[in-house]
């Protein structure tokens, strides 16, 4: 099996650390970089070396590490930046997290053009689109190698929908597209096209709209579960872990769908929007339509757009307001 070399970055925090155990078990992986402005990151290199696994695991820390820790990289996994607390939303995190995907996507640029860039940090809806705008300026892009995170709404979805099918199917069994963006009703979840059909014919329409919302509103739950003590880690890690498998096997050649949150003319007037895409070797080789929906989706679909079109222009706004300070410095 060819391997891969694979940075996550933000690697010392709360999803990185577990994300970078994950991927240290990915028979994929043959070099697993791992970066973070926290000191203790080369310890946690060290620390996920022993692992009796054949990669090879080296820990970077501090902005002079940067370069080294992406040259030759074929994947890079962002998890930096500050989690939410109860009583925010995740674009309250915009003014934190903007500079620091912002920063990294231009390492990227210079020392790793053509890997595949998996962005988990929030505002997902935000930093995406900051990093398109990067690599455009650093004459770099290719809209097939650049993903939102998106994967826990849909590992979300399908327990949730597990649980309301009462046991007729296994979660990981359940395919369900979850679509739009990633924050509160953004997030679309296709329950009319869930899989195995039927599994969910059982319910009422308010059971439905709660289903819905219950997705929607997941990482909210896990942020105030934690109480003050960040957001969603372990199952992130879970979900990203998965993402990156899905995108090392289409490296390797293989054709993967999965969910993602994508350059896309899919919906007009949203030139970022997560639905399904098929990958392949050069990424997202087709982004695939919403299929029917049902009035509700339509309804939730409609409700999205302004909220979703503004997060996509805040983002690259920033970008340009950044340019406009460094060309008058
Ligand atoms: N896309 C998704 O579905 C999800 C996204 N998230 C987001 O992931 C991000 C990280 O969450 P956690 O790991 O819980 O936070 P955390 O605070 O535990 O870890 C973040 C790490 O980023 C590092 N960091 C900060 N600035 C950096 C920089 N300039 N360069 C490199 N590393 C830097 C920190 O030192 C820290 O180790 C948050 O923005 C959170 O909202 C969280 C859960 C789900
Ligand atoms: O809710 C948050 O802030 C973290 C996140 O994106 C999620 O868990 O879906």
């Amino acid at each position: 099996m060819k391997g891969f070399q694979v940075a996550v970055l933000g690697a010392a925090g709360g999803i990185g650390q577990p994300l970078s155990l994950l991927l240290k078990l990915n028979a994929r992986v043959s070099k697993l970089h791992l970066y973070d402005v926290a000191p203790i990151t080369p310890g946690v290199g060290v620390d996920l070396s022993h692992c009796d696994t054949s990669s090879t695991c080296v820990g970077f820390a501090g902005q002079d590490a940067l370069i080294p820790c992406l040259t030759g990289c074929d994947l890079v996994i962002i998890p930096a930046g500050v989690p939410r607390k109860p009583g925010m939303t995740r674009d309250d995190l915009f003014n934190i997290n903007a500079g620091i995907v912002k920063t990294l996507v231009e390492g990227i640029a210079k020392a790793c053009p053509n890997a595949f860039v998996a962005i988990i940090s929030n505002p997902v809806n935000s930093t995406v689109p900051i990093a398109a705008e990067i690599l455009k300026a650093n004459g770099v892009y290719d809209k097939r190698r650049l993903f939102g995170v998106t994967t826990l709404d849909v590992v979300r979805a399908r327990r949730f929908v597990a649980e309301k099918a009462n046991g007729v199917v296994r979660p990981e069994d359940v395919d369900i597209p979850v679509v739009g963006g990633h924050a509160g009703k953004t997030i679309l979840p296709l329950l009319s096209q869930v899989a195995p059909a039927g599994c969910l014919s059982q319910l009422s329409q308010a059971d439905v709209q709660a289903l819905t919302a219950r997705i929607q509103d997941a990482g909210t739950e896990v942020v105030e579960a934690k109480a003050g003590g960040g957001s969603a880690t372990l199952s992130m890690a879970y979900a990203a872990a998965q993402f990156a498998e899905s995108c090392l096997r289409a490296l390797s050649g293989e054709s993967v769908v999965e969910c993602a949150y994508v350059d896309s003319t899919v919906v007009e007037g949203l030139n970022f929007f997560a639905s399904k895409v098929k990958l392949g070797p050069t990424g997202a080789e087709e982004v695939f339509g919403l299929g029917p929906l049902s009035p509700f989706e339509q309804e939730g679909l409609t409700q999205l757009k302004a909220e979703l079109k503004g997060s996509i222009d805040k983002g690259v706004a920033f970008v340009s307001a950044a340019a406009g300070a460094h060309a008058s410095a």
